[in-house]
């Protein structure tokens, strides 16, 4: 998708399907920064109510633009629109994108702000779009992050994601959302992104538990804290990366979650502790309770990919299984005692021995960095010959993150793919992540470096590096091939 392409007339315009708390603060925001915004739900009564009233009954006290159109025929809504994007509540996203499906236009830009993971599939909800419209170039977009409607609303500083596989939908996307007081970064890792929203409500779920049970804010951060753990446990398995989990749809909305007044699911949580039933807490609320609807799915991913989720399970015993709040939390505090910090693997455990081994026998130690996507005879020429120049080499590889916001650069293989398969070239002993540009200085001291080796298509650009003590040398390229090439090549 080029950006060019997309560039629209003077009236930006935005289809929302779904009328609850958050499609409508964010019709109000993009209404009052000029753009044209209609609005579809599923229920008649609500379209009639908003559009003479221009009020909602979930937000109080918040007037909503006249400029704003409702509607309940689903196909005014998607039609001739820059932006589709899904509010609806996870359980309906799948009958909504069903109903939609026939007014989908190719190359659509299409985002969905809902949060959660289907039961039956295990899919994220840009997935269960992707799966019912089955068109490959429409461009999914999840915009996720800490966001209470009630204060997007009311105009509060707020900031979100925009997370999408292709760059420039991202920015798109980014663009068309950034107001006065929203600011939106962009993320590749869509999955991440998507599992942080859906997860996170079942954490604010405990967290809510532990405050009707009446425990204080020590038990709360303990349940943050831990609760991140778990959703990075799970994430890591399936191929998020990690560093989402500390950003704003992770750590981000995991604290807004756990902590707001506003929060659906931890009010819904506060409830159960108190001693209703699930039914009488969601009855009461009123509104949605994702984290109860993500249950099921992140079960039975947790068992699938055995990954050690003890909150999630606590909380699916109480909400699904009737077991006591009290008994529960008392359950979670007498499990086994544990370490904080994970077991390292044994391949941290091998390579720290060898570098520890090669430190005291004085080997010489060289580093090189780049991102070997698409590895082919050049790397392995270069890699030959960086070795050749001592007796142990560290590669530092350019994280998925590191290249796409530097360097605007998407790889075929993700990080862990291409670490595996350097991992297994008989030059390479380490490899290390190249998170930043800077950090080599670091690496040459931390990794005890004698000989720091690049490309000469990047000659003199390391020099600085001699004054760290590392003997700086940059190897000919094999002239022939490039991973650049190779993808051009496959274009022909
Ligand atoms: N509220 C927030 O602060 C945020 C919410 N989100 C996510 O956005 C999604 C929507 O949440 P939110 O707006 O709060 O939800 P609400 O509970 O406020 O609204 C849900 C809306 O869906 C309507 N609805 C009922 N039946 C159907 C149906 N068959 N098909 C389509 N829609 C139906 C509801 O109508 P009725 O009320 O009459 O049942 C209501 O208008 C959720 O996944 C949530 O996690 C994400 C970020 C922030
Ligand atoms: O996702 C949200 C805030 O970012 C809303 O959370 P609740 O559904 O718990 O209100």
């Amino acid at each position: 998708m080029k950006e060019e392409n997309r560039d629209m007339p003077d009236k930006q315009r935005i289809g929302i399907l779904g009328a609850g708390t958050w499609g409508m603060a964010l019709a109000r925001m993009l209404a009052n920064c000029d753009k044209e915004v209609t609005v579809w739900s599923a229920l008649p009564q609500e379209v009639e109510q908003l559009s003479t009233t221009h009020i909602h009954p979930k937000l109080p006290g918040v007037d909503f633009p006249e400029t704003i159109r409702y509607t309940t025929d689903i196909e005014e809504a998607c039609t001739n629109q820059n932006i589709i994007m899904f509010a609806v509540p996870s359980v309906f996203v799948r009958s909504t994108a069903e109903k939609a499906k026939p007014y989908i236009k190719d190359n659509q830009i299409i985002v969905d702000v809902a949060k959660g993971i289907e039961a039956d599939t295990f899919m994220t909800l840009t997935e269960v779009i992707e799966d019912v419209l089955d068109n490959d170039t429409l461009h999914l977009v999840a915009l996720s992050g800490p966001t209470h409607a009630e204060e997007v609303a009311r105009g509060l500083p707020t900031a979100i994601v925009s997370a999408c596989k292709n760059l420039d939908a991202a920015k798109y996307v980014q663009k068309f959302f950034s107001s006065p007081f929203m600011r939106v970064y962009t993320n590749n890792d869509v999955k991440g992104i998507e599992i942080c929203g859906a997860l996170k409500n079942i954490i604010a779920l405990a967290a809510g538990i532990s405050g009707g049970l009446g425990y204080g804010d020590n038990a709360r951060a303990a349940l943050i804290t831990r609760g991140l753990a778990e959703m990075e446990r799970l994430g890591g398995r399936i191929g998020c990366t990690p560093h989402t989990f500390s950003g704003l749809t992770g750590m981000g909305d995991l604290i807004v979650t756990c902590t707001s007044e506003f929060s659906r699911n931890n009010q819904a949580g506060h409830l159960i502790g108190e001693g209703k039933t699930p039914a009488e807490a969601v009855k009461e609320v009123g509104m949605v309770v994702e984290g109860i609807n993500a249950l099921p799915a992140a079960v039975q991913l947790a068992e699938t990919y055995k990954v050690d989720m003890p909150i999630v399970m606590t909380v699916n015993k109480i909400v699904n299984e009737g077991l006591n709040p009290k008994d529960a939390v008392n359950a979670l505090l007498q499990r086994d005692l544990k370490s904080e910090t994970p077991l390292p693997s044994i391949n941290d455990v091998f390579e720290e021995s060898v570098l520890r081994k090669t430190r005291k026998s004085g080997m010489k130690r060289v580093i090189t960095y780049g991102t070997f996507d698409l590895l082919h005879y050049g790397h392995i020429n270069l890699l030959r010959r960086a070795k050749e120049l001592g007796d142990y080499l560290i590669v530092g590889l350019s994280t998925d993150e590191f290249n796409w916001n530097e360097k605007q650069k998407k790889c075929y293989f993700t990080y862990e793919q291409r670490k595996q398969l350097l991992e297994s070239v008989r030059y390479v002993d380490l490899v290390i992540p190249e998170c930043a540009w800077d950090q080599k200085r670091k690496d040459v001291h931390e990794y005890h470096v004698d000989t720091f080796v690049m490309g000469d298509d990047w000659k003199g650009q390391f020099d600085f590096l001699e004054e760290e003590g590392a003997e700086v040398v940059y190897l000919p390229r094999t002239p022939e091939i490039s991973t650049t090439r190779i993808k051009k090549d496959l274009n022909k």
